[in-house]
């Protein structure tokens, strides 16, 4: 695994445009060497906030969209089209605008689809998902996600990877139901940390105020399980990127020397 890197920057709004130009490069640099690009979205302030400054970004035609493959690091499970869905906000804040092939576009089921109400059922059929689209030197689990984002909730949950919950704790599965989340809705299903830990990059994206506490306790040395941003790690690389309100308290020794 890697060691967590750090980027500040000033706000919000410059974070988002950031690392934006940032996920442009990648599945750009992606599509060049392998002919296609994976990415796993994150839902969330921070995450939708990324997707909306791809969508503004002057590059964002740069990406061939139909050689994208889109998958999501957790869902609330919820009925399709709700509003509260990440998939919703995330067509709403980028998807919609973009010529992506559908069958690449990979939403974890909604509540009142092919499995019904039932989210073990729903996150059992996303994992089989996952594995068809694993290459065999992925061993059969996951796709090797070329970027997987986070958004860190100011608890420190990453998908719906909620403290002290059964979720975090998983081992086996990749994907699994989460009942009984502090945060609404209470049913969600999520990625796990060993599906996490499978991309080549793990971006994790924190901005505010609330997030600062989060940051602080998951970089400082808190175990996964008390603190699941924690447990987020890439095998190539893990980045974190804040703005400065979301790092005011880091450690003077995590803080880095350059904050653009
Ligand atoms: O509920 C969720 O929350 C987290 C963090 O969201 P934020 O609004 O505090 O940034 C998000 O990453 C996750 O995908 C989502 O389902």
């Amino acid at each position: 695994m890697s060691t967590p890197q750090l980027v500040v920057h000033r706000d919000k709004e410059l974070m988002a445009q950031a690392a934006a130009a940032r996920l442009i490069t990648k599945i750009v640099d992606a599509q060049a060497s392998r002919g296609s690009a994976s990415v796993v979205l994150t839902g969330g302030r921070n995450g939708n906030g990324l997707l909306a400054a791809l969508a503004t970004a002057p590059a964002r035609d740069a990406i061939d969209w139909a050689h994208l493959d889109l998958w999501w690091g957790d869902e609330r499970f919820l009925p399709e089209g709700d509003p509260d869905r990440n998939i919703t906000q995330a067509r709403e804040a980028l998807l919609d605008s973009v010529p992506l092939d559908p069958e690449r576009v990979h939403a974890m089921p909604a509540s009142d689809g092919p499995y019904g109400n039932d989210a073990d059922a729903a996150a059992a059929g996303y994992a089989e998902e996952l594995a068809r689209a694993a290459a065999p030197e992925n061993h059969g689990a996951v796709p090797a996600f070329d970027v997987l984002m986070l958004g860190v909730g100011p608890d420190t949950h990453v998908a719906s990877l909620f403290p002290e919950l059964p979720a975090v704790r998983e081992t086996e599965r990749t994907v699994v139901g989460v009942h009984g989340a502090p945060k609404p809705p209470p049913t969600r299903i999520t990625l796990t940390l060993p599906a996490i830990r499978s991309a080549r990059e793990v971006w994790l994206l924190a901005a505010g105020e609330d997030k600062a506490n989060a940051a602080a306790m998951a970089l400082s040395g808190a175990g996964e399980i008390q603190a699941p941003a924690a447990g987020a790690q890439g095998r190539s690389r893990t980045l974190w990127l804040l703005d400065s309100a979301a790092a005011s308290q880091l450690p003077r020794s995590l803080y880095p020397p350059a904050s653009p």
